[in-house]
C-alpha cells in the first residue's frame, strides 16, 4: 500500500486547479509530475501531503483517508520537500536537518543516538556533511535545497513528495539528487520541469494540463512529440537511446499555442 489519490478535485480562488486526478504510485517507484506552469502539480502535491484537503475525492495512506490521520502520523511516513526554501532564522544546517526527526519523537522524547545517526546519514547522502555546522543563511540556494532534502531524508520516510527539487541545483547535483531518489527504497512523487531528467530517472510520469492528468505511464510511452506539442505548445523531437530512455530535443523556433 502507499499514497493514493482517487479522483481528487480542488478549487482555489474560484478556479478548479486539480480536476479529478487519480494517482496510484507503485511502492518504491519514482513518479514524475510534469506539466506547464500553473497546471496543478504543486496543488496535487499539497493534496497528497495532506496540507490541503480535496473538495472532492480522497487521498489515502495505506487505505486510510488522510483526514482521519494526525499530521504527526502522516509525517512519520510522508516527507515533503517544497518549492520555497527561504528562512531568515539564524539556524545551523544540522539543526534544520534534525527537524526531520520531530515526527519520530515518542512520549519519552527523542532517541539521541538514532536521531544523530539518521541526521548524519542524511547529510552524507546529500553531500552536506562538511556544511553541517554552517549557518543556514550562509548557504547558496542550491545548498539550501540540498539541506531541505537532507531534512526530508532524516525523516526516514516511506513516501517522498518533492516540488521541483532540482530547480536551484547545478547539473551534477541534479543528477546526483535524482540518482539518490531512484536508489532510495521510497515511493517518490516529484514535480519536474526538465523532461529529460524525468525521462532518465522516473519509472512513470504523469502529465498535468489545466488541473487534469492528461497522460500517464512510462516516460518512453508518454513523452512523444505530439504530447509535448499539445501540452506545452512546443515542437520537439524525441530520440530513444539503446537503453530505451528518450531524449527530448526542443525546437524553440517553432512554438505554437498549446491546445
Ligand atoms: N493561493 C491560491 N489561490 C488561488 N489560486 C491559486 C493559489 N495558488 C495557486 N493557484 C492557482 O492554481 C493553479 C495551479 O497552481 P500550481 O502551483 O499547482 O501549479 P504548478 O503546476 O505547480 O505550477 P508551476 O510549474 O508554476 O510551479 C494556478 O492557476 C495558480 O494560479
Amino acid at each position: 500500500m502507499t499514497l493514493h489519490a482517487d479522483r481528487v478535485r480542488w478549487n482555489r480562488g474560484g478556479a478548479l486547479v486539480v480536476d479529478g486526478v487519480t494517482l496510484t504510485p507503485r511502492p518504491g517507484a519514482t513518479v514524475g509530475l510534469l506539466g506547464p506552469n500553473g497546471s496543478g502539480k504543486s496543488s496535487l502535491l499539497r493534496l497528497l501531503s495532506g496540507t490541503a484537503r480535496p473538495d472532492d475525492g480522497t487521498v489515502t495512506l495505506d487505505g486510510t483517508d488522510l483526514r482521519a490521520l494526525s499530521r504527526r502520523s502522516v509525517a512519520r511516513t510522508v516527507a515533503v520537500v517544497g518549492q520555497h526554501t527561504h528562512t531568515d532564522v539564524d539556524i545551523r544546517v544540522r539543526d534544520v536537518v534534525r527537524l526531520g526527526r520531530i515526527p519520530h519523537r515518542g512520549p519519552l522524547g527523542s532517541r539521541p543516538a538514532t536521531d544523530a545517526a539518521a541526521v548524519d546519514a542524511a547529510l552524507a547522502a546529500t553531500g552536506m556533511t562538511d556544511k553541517a555546522d554552517r549557518f543556514w543563511h550562509s548557504l547558496s540556494g542550491g545548498e539550501q535545497q540540498r539541506a531541505h532534502i537532507a531534512r526530508a531524508l532524516a525523516q526516514e520516510p516511506r513516501e517522498l513528495l518533492m516540488d521541483e527539487p532540482t530547480n536551484h541545483l547545478d547539473i551534477r547535483h541534479q543528477l546526483e539528487l535524482l540518482e539518490l531518489v531512484q536508489r532510495l527504497p521510497v515511493t517518490t512523487v516529484v514535480a519536474l520541469h526538465d523532461l529529460n531528467l524525468a525521462a532518465a530517472y522516473c519509472d512513470e510520469v504523469v502529465v498535468m494540463a489545466a488541473g487534469r492528468a492528461v497522460a500517464a505511464g512510462p516516460p518512453a510511452q508518454v513523452l512523444t512529440p505530439e504530447l509535448i506539442g499539445e501540452v506545452y505548445g512546443v515542437r520537439a523531437t524525441v530520440l530513444v537511446g539503446e537503453d530505451g530512455v528518450p531524449t527530448v530535443v526542443l525546437r524553440p523556433a517553432a512554438v505554437s499555442a498549446p491546445a
